[in-house]
């Protein structure tokens, strides 16, 4: 059997195009849910192991990584998805969300990458972890400090873990700026924000899709970033 690729926070948009894309390609796939969207009944019947997981409650990690182990004895690829943009502006509690934003996208890929290791070592070629984090990595964001700041640390656990599970595992990063607006993102907001890139467009998921289906691909390329982001570091 084919070794199934493990997708966290995939029940809508980005996270499930990439879930769609493998089933396309007759991949396995265990996705993870926080919310349990219409989609999951569809992705169930597909053949998809949906499994639940909310990482701000105690003991997810853990629980998803023996769900993991008794569903398959090796995995092709780890893709970091789950994430919370979350904002200054909406949480007063400056210490909370700095913890909320350091817990989703550092500490849980961590956590996962040490715990799901074995399984990764255990692919007969060489295996993938994947971080998504963000183009702020590189600029910050007055906006989104703490959600920029937690995206870099993740950014920084590629190279670790890179050098840590080379040559059994490939450890990289895909850092994109705007991909797929929110359904509440004015026009206003919309034009802004696409003026932001050199290339101005709403790029859409197959962006993020093509550049893990470039390093899935590759035997060479580890610890680096990918960046998905219209030239937006030219402007
Ligand atoms: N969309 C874009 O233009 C950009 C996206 N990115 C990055 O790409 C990735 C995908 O983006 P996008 O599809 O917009 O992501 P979303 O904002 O749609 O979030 C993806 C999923 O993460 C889940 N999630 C959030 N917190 C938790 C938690 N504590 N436990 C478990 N699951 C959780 C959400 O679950 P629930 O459905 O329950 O809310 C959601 O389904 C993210 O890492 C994002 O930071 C980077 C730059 C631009
Ligand atoms: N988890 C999420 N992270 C990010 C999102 C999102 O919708 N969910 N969106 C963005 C923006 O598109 C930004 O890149 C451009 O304004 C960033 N991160």
């Amino acid at each position: 059997m084919t070794a199934p690729i493990l997708i966290t926070g995939a029940a809508q948009r980005i996270g499930l195009a990439m879930v769609q894309h493998f089933v396309a390609e007759d991949i396995p796939v265990i996705m993870t849910y926080r919310t349990k969207h219409p989609v999951i009944d569809t992705l169930v019947k597909q053949g998809v192991i949906c499994i639940q997981a909310d990482f701000n409650q105690a003991g997810a990690v853990d629980a998803l990584i023996a769900q993991v182990q008794q569903h398959t004895d090796t995995l092709s690829a780890v893709i970091h998805n789950a994430s919370s943009w979350d904002c200054e502006a909406r949480n007063p509690d400056h210490n909370a969300l700095f913890d909320a934003m350091m817990h989703i996208h550092a500490k849980v890929p961590y956590l996962l990458n040490m715990g799901l290791a074995p399984l990764l070592q255990n692919y007969h070629e060489t295996a993938d972890i994947i971080h998504i984090t963000d183009y702020v990595v590189e600029k910050g964001s007055p906006k989104h400090i703490a959600y920029a700041a937690s995206k870099a640390a993740l950014d920084n656990l590629s190279r670790s873990f890179a050098a840590k599970y080379a040559p059994d595992i490939k450890v990289n990063s895909v850092a994109p700026s705007l991909i797929i607006f929110n359904q509440d993102d004015s026009e206003e907001y919309k034009a802004k924000t696409l003026k932001k890139s050199i290339m101005g467009i709403e790029p859409g998921c197959r962006e993020v899709i093509d550049a893990i289906e470039l390093l899935r691909k590759s035997n060479y390329i580890t610890g680096r970033t990918l960046a998905v982001d219209g030239g937006r570091h030219l402007k």
